[in-house]
C-alpha cells in the first residue's frame, strides 16, 4: 500500500510540475488572449510602474526562488532532509516544493511595463518567438538525453513500486552534452531572453534567472565532480560550460 501512495504522490508531483512548467511558458510570453488579460496574470500584466520597490521585490521573490532550487539540490541537505522525508520520494518532494516556489514567483510578481525594445519588423517579430517556442521546448527535450524521469523523481518512486533498488545515474554526454555541459540552462535562458517586446519586468525576470544559473552551474559541478572524480574533471577540460566552440576556431 506505502508503495502504491508513494508512486502516486511522486506522478502527482510530476503531474503539477508539468502543468507549472507550461502556465510559465504563458507567463513569460504573455501568451493570453485579449478577453483574459485580466484574470490570467503574466509577467507583463498590470500596469506597473518602475519603482525601486517593485524591483526590490521582485529580485526577493527570484532570490527565494533561487535559494530554494539550490539549497534543497545540496547533497548535504538531501542528507539532513530525508530523516524526515523518506528517500525514495526526496526527489518527488524537492519538484512539489519548486513548483510551489515559482507559482509564488508568479502569482506575486510585480510588473514593470516600461519597454526595452520592441522589435518592429514582422519577420525579426516571427523569429523572436520562433527562438522562445524553441527555448520552451529545449528545456523538456534536453531533460529526456540525461533522464528526465529521474530528474523529476519518476523514476526513484517506479522503482520502489517495483521493489527494486535505486541505482546512481552514471556519467553521459549525449548529444547536446558533447558540446556544452549545460545544454538545459541554456535552454531556459533562450525561453527567458527570446521575445520581440522586452519590459524591464521581463529583463529584470531574465537577468537574474540567467546569472542564477551561471552561479548554479558551478554550485553543481563542485557535486558532479565530487561524485563522478576525475571523469567530471576531463569533461570539464574538454567541453565548454554553456558556449559550444566553434570547430574551426578549435582546428587552428
Ligand atoms: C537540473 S539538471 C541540469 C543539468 C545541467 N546543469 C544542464 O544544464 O544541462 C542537474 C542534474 O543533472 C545531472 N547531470 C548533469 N550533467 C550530467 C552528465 N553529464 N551526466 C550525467 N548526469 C548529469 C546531475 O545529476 C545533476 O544533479
Amino acid at each position: 500500500m506505502k508503495r502504491w501512495i508513494y508512486f502516486a504522490y511522486g506522478v502527482g508531483c510530476y503531474l503539477l510540475f508539468m502543468a507549472v512548467y507550461n502556465y510559465m511558458a504563458v507567463f513569460v510570453g504573455n501568451l493570453v488572449p485579449a478577453g483574459w488579460r485580466d484574470s490570467v496574470k503574466t509577467i507583463d500584466s498590470g500596469a506597473g510602474p518602475l519603482t525601486a520597490f517593485a524591483v526590490a521585490w521582485d529580485v526577493a521573490l527570484l532570490g527565494l526562488f533561487a535559494v530554494q532550487h539550490s539549497v534543497m539540490a545540496r547533497p548535504a541537505f538531501k542528507r539532513a532532509w530525508t530523516r524526515i522525508v523518506p528517500q525514495e520520494i526526496e526527489r518527488s518532494t524537492y519538484v512539489l516544493a519548486s513548483s510551489l516556489v515559482t507559482v509564488v514567483v508568479m502569482a506575486l510578481w510585480r510588473p514593470i511595463d516600461m519597454i526595452v525594445w520592441d522589435v518592429a519588423n514582422p519577420s525579426a517579430r516571427a523569429l523572436g518567438w520562433t527562438l522562445f517556442a524553441m527555448g520552451w521546448a529545449m528545456v523538456p527535450l534536453v531533460s529526456l538525453l540525461i533522464n528526465h524521469f529521474d530528474l523529476f523523481g519518476l523514476r526513484q518512486v517506479w522503482l520502489h513500486l517495483r521493489g527494486r533498488e535505486y541505482t546512481a545515474l552514471p556519467f553521459h554526454e549525449p548529444l547536446l552534452y558533447s558540446r556544452v555541459r549545460h545544454p538545459l540552462y541554456i535552454g531556459w535562458a533562450i525561453a527567458f531572453w527570446a521575445t520581440p517586446t522586452m519590459t524591464v519586468g521581463h529583463l529584470l525576470f531574465a537577468g537574474v534567472l540567467t546569472l542564477y544559473m551561471v552561479v548554479a552551474a558551478m554550485i553543481e559541478e563542485r557535486d558532479l565532480v565530487a561524485h563522478f572524480g576525475d571523469v567530471y574533471e576531463g569533461y570539464q577540460r574538454r567541453v565548454p560550460m554553456f558556449l559550444p566552440r566553434l570547430r574551426a576556431v578549435e582546428e587552428d
